[in-house]
């Protein structure tokens, strides 16, 4: 496959580096971009000269800020139960049987939040900010982005972050336990490859082991997400959610309640 959205290198060696290239939409993805992060992902996964995956954004704004608004007018651009094969990709980062670190280097936001939440590990520079927008744009991840968040921050902090859509700072996601390191952004790279190069010294089986053992505990949350996503699919076509998606692009305030009627409320 031939990588549009996204780039794939190995550096060093060992490490395969995923980078979501579309820095002029603050690497937001669309259809194609999550398929491409597919392919690579299931190429460093199973090549066996790769023992530890590292994910990021292009530029210094964004690791990713989730769906792209503008591939967005009800149902996203691409394949899958809401036009991004999204469930697909989540999964995928956590069937890796090696570690995947999210190298957070501006906004994770939205689907990009909880792309770095499923990432076994989370390294943040100190300039990143981290959070949901779903109820603010008209969508939700009702499955890892929610349930498995809520093992990670705890059920009233989660709460807090999906209903009143907050941005955080590095400083807080790593008191609330959602990223493991923020360092000055210059550092982000050499530390980065600090981690890297201590994950390739331990024992790969080991690893993958432990991996699985982690996620055999949160897999009923897969099943949650893929029973999510087909309500999600049935929500993108409402006006409600319409509404979300308009109102950011005409960069106004959305007034969802105007769609609420009273028989839903
Ligand atoms: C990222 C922001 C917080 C940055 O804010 P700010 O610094 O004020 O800059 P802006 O002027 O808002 O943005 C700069 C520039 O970038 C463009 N942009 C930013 N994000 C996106 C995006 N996601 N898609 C397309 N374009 C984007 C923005 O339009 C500006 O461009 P100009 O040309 O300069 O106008 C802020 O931008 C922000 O909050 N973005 C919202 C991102 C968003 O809505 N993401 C989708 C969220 S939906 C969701 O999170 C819940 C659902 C979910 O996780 C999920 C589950 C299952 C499937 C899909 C998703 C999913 O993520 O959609």
């Amino acid at each position: 496959m031939t990588y549009e959205d996204i780039l794939y290198e190995v550096r060093p060696a060992g490490v395969a580096r995923i980078t979501i290239n579309r820095a002029d939409k603050y690497n937001a993805f669309r259809g194609q971009t999550v398929d491409e992060l597919i392919h690579a992902f299931q190429t460093a996964g199973w090549d066996r000269s790769i023992g530890v995956i590292v994910l990021t954004g292009a530029g210094d704004k964004a690791f990713c800020t989730g769906g792209d608004q503008s591939a967005h007018d009800g149902q996203y651009d691409g394949r899958g139960t809401i036009g991004l094969p999204i469930d697909e990709l989540q999964s995928l980062i956590r069937d890796v049987p090696k570690p995947v670190i999210a190298r957070v280097n501006g906004f994770a936001i939205g689907g990009g939040n909880v792309l770095a939440t499923i990432c076994d590990l989370t390294i943040a520079s100190d300039k990143a900010q981290l959070g949901q927008v779903g109820p603010k744009v008209g969508s939700v991840d009702p499955g890892f982005g929610t349930a498995y968040l809520a093992r990670i921050v705890g059920e009233k902090k989660a709460r807090e972050i999906w209903y009143l859509c907050k941005r955080y700072t590095a400083a807080e996601a790593l008191a609330m336990g959602l990223v493991n390191a923020v360092v000055p952004h210059e550092e982000l790279d050499a530390e980065v490859d600090r981690w890297c190069a201590e994950l390739l010294e331990r024992s790969p089986t080991a690893l993958s082991l432990a991996k699985r053992s982690f996620n055999a505990d949160t897999e009923s949350i897969r099943g949650i997400s893929s029973m999510g996503m087909a309500a999600l699919s049935l929500y993108y076509d409402t006006d409600e959610s319409r509404e979300g998606g308009v109102a950011f692009r005409e960069k106004r305030k959305p007034d969802f309640r105007r769609h609420v009627t009273a028989k839903k409320a």
